[in-house]
């Protein structure tokens, strides 16, 4: 659906350049909801913007429904992008324009006959909740209700693809919630590809299939939500899925430094972290299996949260006992289909 390759862009001339994307390649699939994570001045906002060639990059290609968008003529990437929406942080809206002419905006400019706006935005507005605001100004509406319309802009077009440019980073938790259920609801009712950049995890556990964590202009990680968020490979994921737990790092430190209290003679302990997905989270696997084993655990550190509506949860315990019973414990765990890390 789109595949970016070797995308590089680089600002400035000369000798006072910035590379903001270096050799990137991405693939996503037509109908996943891809999140793209990273801190400030990692390439995100350039990233989403190539997509649709609001920034063009300085080497690489942009493909998108099969076609290749750096080799299209103007006339041809104008109609292309209109196969692409586009909602953005600050939402974008005509300030001196009612809700309705804000949404009819891009089916004015190419001359979409009245009767077809009327009905299109009106089904646009009702999608989205906000039929009874119709000849309200932007200026009249809360936040959540600006991006509301946005997305409305963005949608009229019946585009195959919407991208995301931190769109709820200015809007409250409440909202932001809000408008994340609304993204997936329109993703499984038009099966609308979504391609989203955000600074917070939260976003990506919320809605996304996929993630990739760019750094530097490159991406470092990349997978199912899943996966990434409960088995984090590189320093900056693991920075972004901590800090997204209450207590973040320091508390990961803390564990960690108190991991091994004082014990009697001939008692081993094991530090683990121990990951649940699915329906395993609400089974009694963990005090099953100590039971049969012998061993005492004492829980250091515990989440019991969703990844896109999927239960799971990670605890950080300490396993007690004779080593030849924590190491069958470990293996049993293991068996159970559960993923134990050994931490020390
Ligand atoms: N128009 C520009 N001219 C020069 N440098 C730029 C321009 N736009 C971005 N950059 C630089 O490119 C790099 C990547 O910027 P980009 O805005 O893509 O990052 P970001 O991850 O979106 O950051 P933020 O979350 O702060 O918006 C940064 O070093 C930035 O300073």
């Amino acid at each position: 659906m789109i595949e970016l390759v070797g995308l590089t862009k680089t600002y400035g001339r000369r000798s006072k350049t910035t590379t903001a994307l270096s050799k990137l390649d991405l693939s996503i699939q037509k109908g996943e909801i891809f999140g793209v994570i990273g801190h400030s001045g990692a390439g995100k906002s350039t990233l989403i913007r190539c997509i649709n060639l609001l920034e063009r990059p300085t080497e690489g290609e942009v493909w998108v429904d099969g076609r290749n968008l750096t080799e299209l003529s103007k006339s041809e990437l104008q109609q292309q992008r209109r196969k692409i929406g586009m909602i953005f942080q600050h939402f974008n809206l005509l300030s001196s324009a009612t809700v309705y002419d804000n949404v009819a905006f891009p089916l004015k400019l190419v001359n979409t006959p009245k009767d077809a706006i009327d009905r299109k935005v009106k089904e646009m507005l009702t999608l989205v909740g906000l039929e009874q605001h119709s000849s309200k100004y932007p200026a009249q509406l809360s936040g959540g209700q600006k991006q509301r319309v946005g997305i409305a802009r963005a949608l009229a077009s019946d585009p195959s693809v919407l991208l995301c440019d931190e769109a709820t980073s200015a809007l409250d938790p409440q909202t932001t919630d809000s408008i994340l259920k609304l993204l997936l609801d329109i993703n499984k009712k038009y099966n609308l590809t979504i391609v989203l950049i955000t600074h917070e995890m939260h976003v990506i556990q919320n809605i996304c299939d996929r993630v990739a964590v760019i750094h530097q202009g490159g991406i470092v990680e990349q997978g199912p939500v899943t996966e990434v968020f409960l088995k984090p490979q590189h320093a900056i994921t693991r920075d972004f899925v901590s800090r997204d737990h209450e207590g973040g790092v320091a508390l990961e430190e803390m564990v960690l430094a108190n991991a091994g209290s004082e014990l009697g003679t001939g008692v081993s302990s094991k530090l683990v972290k121990v990951s649940f997905l699915g329906h395993k989270t609400y089974e009694a696997i963990l005090s099953r299996t100590v039971r049969k084993t012998g061993v005492d655990f004492a829980i250091l550190q515990g989440t019991i949260s969703t990844i896109k509506q999927v239960p799971y949860g990670q605890l950080t315990v300490r396993f007690e006992g004779d080593i030849g019973a924590i190491e069958q414990t470990i293996s049993e765990l293991t068996a159970e289909g559960l993923d134990v890390e050994v931490l020390r």
